[in-house]
C-alpha cells in the first residue's frame, strides 16, 4: 500500500460560524456561514474526512500549555509504576511504549499513550489522574471543556452537512461516558530498524515492520487530532485509495490576526460515522510513520480527542441514508430501467460500547508479540 502523496494536501476550514453565539447552535435557523462550512465539511467527509480547522475554541496559549504538560506527563521516571494502567475494559491510563498495535500484520508499535475519559469535572474525581504530573492535573479541566464544547459544535455542523435533525449527534453525547482523549508521545527511534522490508514467518505470515500508528481507521465518530505547533504533521499519512492523501505541513499555522491566536487541528471521521451513515461519510485509513532519519531521531508527540457516543446508544445505519448508493447509481446512469430496490445496509446495528470494547480489544491483542 503506497501512501506517499507529497503534493496531496487536506482542505482546511474555518469553523468559526459554529462557535458563535448565533444561528443553529442557539436553536434558530442556520446562518449563511453556516450552511457553507456544512457543505464544505460534507464534500470533504463524503471524498475521504480529513480536514484541517481551524477557529474550533483552543487557542495556541492553551494547546502550547496542554503539549507542555503532555511533555511532563511522558518524562516522569515513575510513569510505569505509579501511573493507572491502560486496559481495553477502562480505555484509560497508561499504555507503555510498544504495547499496542492496531494492525496484526505489524509488530507492536513504537509509541506510548496516556488516555483519559470523562467526567470532565474536577481531576481528583477522574480515575486516570493519580501520580501524573500537577502540571498536567491543572490542564485537564481546561481541555476537557473547550473540547466538550468543540464536539458538540462540531456535531451540529456535521448534522446540518447531512441534512438530519440539528441534534442528530449531540443527543447522543449525554453523559460523554465514551468519549477519550488520548495523549501520545513517539519517542526517537531506530531508523534502520524500521525502513526494513516484510518478513515471513513460520506460519507464513507477512510480518512488516514497525511503525509508529499502523494503519487504522479511528472506531467512533470523529476525532480532533491536535499537532503540536509548527511541527507540521511529521509522518501522519492518509490512505490515497480513499481520496486522501499525506498530510501537507499546516496543522497549527494560522491566518487570522486575533488577539487569542487560534490552535490549528485536523478533524477526520471514524466508523461509527460511517456505520452511521452507511458509508455515504468515509472513514479513511491512516497511519504515522518515520518519514526519515531525521525525524526518527525526534520526538514527536499528538493529542487525539475521540468523539464517541455514549456508551448505551445504538450505532445504526440512518434510514436516510441506507438507500444512498443506490440512488446515485440510478442518478448516475439515466439509461438504468432495472432501478436496484434492494437495501444495500452494509453494518448491523450495534451498541457504541460493544463495538469500541471490540476494537480496543483487537488493539491490545495486536501489543502482545512484543
Ligand atoms: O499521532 C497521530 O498523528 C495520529 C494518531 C492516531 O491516528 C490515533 O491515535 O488514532
Ligand atoms: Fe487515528
Amino acid at each position: 500500500m503506497s501512501l506517499l502523496y507529497p503534493s496531496c494536501k487536506i482542505p482546511s476550514v474555518d469553523l468559526k460560524p459554529f462557535f458563535e453565539e448565533n444561528g443553529c447552535v442557539i436553536g434558530d435557523e442556520p446562518t449563511k456561514d453556516q450552511l457553507l462550512v456544512a457543505e464544505t465539511i460534507n464534500k470533504i467527509c463524503h471524498e475521504h474526512g480529513f480536514i484541517h480547522i481551524r477557529n474550533f475554541g483552543l487557542t495556541k496559549k492553551m494547546g502550547d500549555t496542554l503539549f507542555n504538560a503532555a511533555k511532563e506527563l511522558f518524562d516522569s521516571p515513575n510513569k510505569e509504576s505509579d501511573y493507572t494502567k491502560w486496559s481495553s475494559h477502562t480505555n484509560t491510563g497508561y499504555s507503555s511504549y510498544r504495547s499496542e498495535s492496531l494492525n496484526k500484520n505489524r509488530p507492536p508499535e513504537l509509541k506510548e499513550a496516556f488516555n483519559i475519559k470523562f467526567p470532565p469535572t474536577a481531576h481528583i474525581t477522574n480515575p486516570s489522574l493519580p501520580h501524573t504530573p500537577l502540571s498536567f492535573q491543572n490542564i485537564v479541566d481546561e481541555y476537557t471543556r473547550i473540547m466538550k464544547v468543540a464536539a458538540i459544535r462540531y456535531g451540529m455542523a456535521c448534522a446540518l452537512a447531512l441534512d438530519l435533525p440539528i441534534d442528530f449527534f449531540t443527543k447522543t453525547l449525554n453523559t460523554f461516558d465514551s468519549v477519550t482523549s488520548r495523549f501520545l508521545h513517539y519517542p526517537p527511534c531506530d531508523f534502520h530498524n524500521i525502513t526494513q522490508t516484510a518478513t515471513t514467518t513460520n506460519n507464513n505470515d507477512k510480518e512488516l515492520p514497525p511503525i509508529r500508528v499502523s494503519e487504522h481507521t479511528d472506531f467512533g465518530c470523529y476525532t480532533f487530532l491536535l499537532l503540536r505547533g509548527n511541527q507540521g504533521p511529521m509522518g501522519l499519512q492518509v490512505k490515497p485509495g480513499q481520496r486522501g492523501g499525506e498530510i501537507g505541513g499546516i496543522a497549527g499555522e494560522h491566518d487570522d490576526e486575533e488577539e487569542e491566536e487560534p490552535f490549528g487541528a485536523i478533524i477526520n471521521t471514524g466508523a461509527m460515522m460511517a456505520r452511521m451513515t452507511n458509508d455515504y461519510w468515509k472513514a479513511t485509513p491512516h497511519r504515522v510513520i518515520v518519514p526519515s532519519a531525521e525525524l526518527a531521531s525526534k520526538h514527536r508527540y499528538s493529542i487525539a480527542f475521540f468523539v464517541d457516543p455514549d456508551s448505551h446508544e445504538l450505532i445504526e445505519v440512518d434510514e436516510k441514508y441506507a438507500d444512498w448508493n443506490n440512488n446515485y447509481a440510478a442518478a448516475d446512469n439515466d439509461d438504468n430501467d432495472e432501478k436496484k430496490t434492494t437495501s444495500s445496509l452494509s453494518y448491523e446495528p450495534i451498541t457504541s460500547k460493544d463495538f469500541i470494547l471490540k476494537k480496543l480489544k483487537e488493539m491490545e491483542e495486536g501489543g502482545k508479540k512484543a
